[in-house]
């Protein structure tokens, strides 16, 4: 029997220790385990883990005299009481969104909190000036991401295929390097012009098949047109609508989203990870498939007839040159092939927002009258019957009803991980470190915003121009920042005002249209709308 265990088997208060956390840990989780069938040998195993952390916590100190002699000169964040395996995680119990917590710690413990959940030690960081501090003035500083094993897991057992989820590299800073002329058209260049024609296009065949007067289920639709978008742009190859295949990717990117927007206990305590192990399995069938999918009808035979001296025309052209070309750093067709999942898996994230952005259209018919008002004005003055990107700065109403229903969401900045020890606001923060930056306060603050609560996207104007103050960042800030906020602002605006500008949407009675917030995630099944046909 090794030293842990003998630790444990030793000793019997903390054996009883052990079984009160566990239990405790097991009553906070009861959600999470009320959906998962627990397998006898994963109980075992998650068990053993468990029997490792406790003795860890409990066994002989290191000696390390003159590290404690050094903490004490530093000055450690104040926190909540940490216990042990579970450390603070019940603080988290009882909110809807886990950020609401963030902000109760700022008013106990001021702006910087430490913590520890389960096994991983936290700091949540409150407010702009210090959130500034981790993403901009130290960025290179806090550029990691978490290491859950979950992360492993879902990016085929290696978390630096993600471009979200792995961690600062020179092959990080190429993939985005990369991605920039593609995922920041400029204003009136030719790619911009590409994406306004391709979207418009999109939006005109789908809503083509819709009916005068009917009732629609607003996600398929909205994450039928991203997906042929993004496909389009970033890979040339339009799907059509009725092919299976292109159905498939589309209900595989959307489940895949929503798993990876899902925070869960057992990313602080993987003793809990057995209990998940049947969705990862279905989560890592599900990647095989868009694998298999973009391979076949996406790339086909471009990598093999791709020559030397050809002009990239798209994303996946800019991929295959730079690993063909052999160009620094060095980058396998393979590592190639997940960020363009990743930048076509990008559709969910703006089909997501947009079924919620228009859970709150739908509530607020005011707020749908003043957009189709002024897409009317813009049609009228142009002799036009679309709506184009162009038209984005003589429709700041509509541009306000998306920072708008961006701010009310309050989808959370990805964690960061300090990749050396460092300070924040003047606390000691120790390598390895999980931050949290708490933007839901920032989006939802009652003292940066009058009745945070109330969908009001007047408040974004000002003399009829949008202005966004800078403690709002939904998308982060520095070089760990969204990649992906242009072609959210773009195609977001594309579909709010071109359907809008063709149908008028209204709740059923009876449906439920609360948004939910906190995540950009919505489940597979969510609002249906009547529509009618305008007729002006
Ligand atoms: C409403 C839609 C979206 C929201 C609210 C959003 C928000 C965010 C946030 C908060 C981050 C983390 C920033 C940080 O750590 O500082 C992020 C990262 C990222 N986003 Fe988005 N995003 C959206 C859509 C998209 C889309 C459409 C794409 C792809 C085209 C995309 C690609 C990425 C990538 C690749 C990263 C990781 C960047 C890195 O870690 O280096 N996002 N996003």
């Amino acid at each position: 029997m090794d030293r842990v265990s003998v630790t444990f088997l030793s000793s019997s208060s903390t054996a009883y220790l052990m079984v009160s956390c566990f239990l405790l840990t097991m009553l906070m989780l009861l959600p999470e385990l009320k959906q998962k069938v627990i397998v006898r040998s994963e109980v075992l195993q998650a068990l053993q883990q468990l029997v490792t952390i406790v003795g860890t916590a409990f066994g002989p100190k290191r000696e390390d005299g003159d590290d404690d002699e050094a903490a004490c000169l530093e000055k450690q964040a104040p926190g909540p009481k940490n216990y042990p395996i579970i450390g603070a995680l019940k603080e988290l119990n009882g909110y809807e969104v886990p950020y609401q917590a963030f902000s109760d710690f700022g008013e106990r413990y001021g702006p910087v909190t430490a913590l520890r959940l389960g096994s991983v030690n936290a700091i949540v960081v409150n407010g702009i000036d210090n959130i500034k501090e981790v993403l901009i003035n130290k960025g290179q500083h806090f550029d990691s991401r978490p290491n859950f094993r979950r992360y492993q897991l879902l990016f085929s057992g290696n978390k630096e295929n993600s471009l979200a989820f792995c961690d600062w590299s020179e092959v990080q800073k190429a993939r985005r390097d990369m991605l920039v002329p593609h995922t920041f058209p400029r204003n009136f260049s030719g790619r911009f012009d590409e994406l306004n024609t391709i979207v418009v296009d999109e939006i005109s065949q789908l809503l083509g098949s819709v009916g005068q007067s009917t009732t629609i289920a607003i996600k398929p639709l909205v994450l039928a047109i991203c997906a042929n978008a993004f496909s389009q742009y970033f890979g040339s190859h339009r799907f059509e609508v009725e092919d299976k295949r292109f159905q498939q990717l589309v209900r595989n990117f959307d489940q895949i989203f929503y798993e990876v927007n899902q925070g869960y206990a057992a990313d602080f305590l993987p003793f809990l990870l057995p209990l998940h192990r049947q969705n990862l399995r279905r989560m890592d069938r599900l990647a095989e498939e868009i694998r298999a999918i973009i391979l076949e009808t996406i790339i086909a035979d471009r990598y093999e007839r791709w020559g030397e001296g050809s002009e990239p025309r798209d994303y996946v052209d800019s991929l295959i040159e730079h690993v063909k070309a052999g160009r620094g750093p060095a980058l396998e067709w393979e590592t190639a092939l997940f960020a363009l999942e990743d930048i076509i898996g990008g559709h969910s994230a703006v089909g997501n927002f947009l079924v919620k952005a228009f859970g709150y259209i739908v509530q607020h018919s005011e707020v749908q009258q003043r957009i189709q008002a002024e897409a009317d004005g813009v049609l009228e003055r142009h002799g036009r019957q679309v709506i184009e990107l162009t038209d984005r700065a003589e429709m700041p109403f509509t541009e306000a009803v998306i920072m708008e229903a961006l701010r009310l969401i309050a989808s959370p900045i990805v964690p960061h991980v300090a990749n050396q020890d460092s300070q924040i606001g003047g606390y000691t923060v120790a390598k390895d470190t999980l931050i949290f930056l708490n933007n839901y306060d920032l989006s939802m603050s009652p003292r940066l915003w009058d009745a945070p609560e109330s969908f009001r996207p007047e408040r974004f104007l000002q003399q009829g121009r949008v202005v966004k103050p800078d403690f709002f960042i939904p998308f982060g800030a520095g070089r760990r920042s969204c990649m992906g906020y242009r072609m959210t602002q773009l195609l977001s605006f594309s579909i709010i005002a071109n359907l809008l500008r063709t149908y008028t949407i209204s709740p059923i009675a009876g449906q439920d249209y609360r948004v939910p917030v906190g995540s950009l995630a919505m489940p597979e099944q969510s609002y249906t709308f009547s529509v009618s046909l305008r007729t002006c």
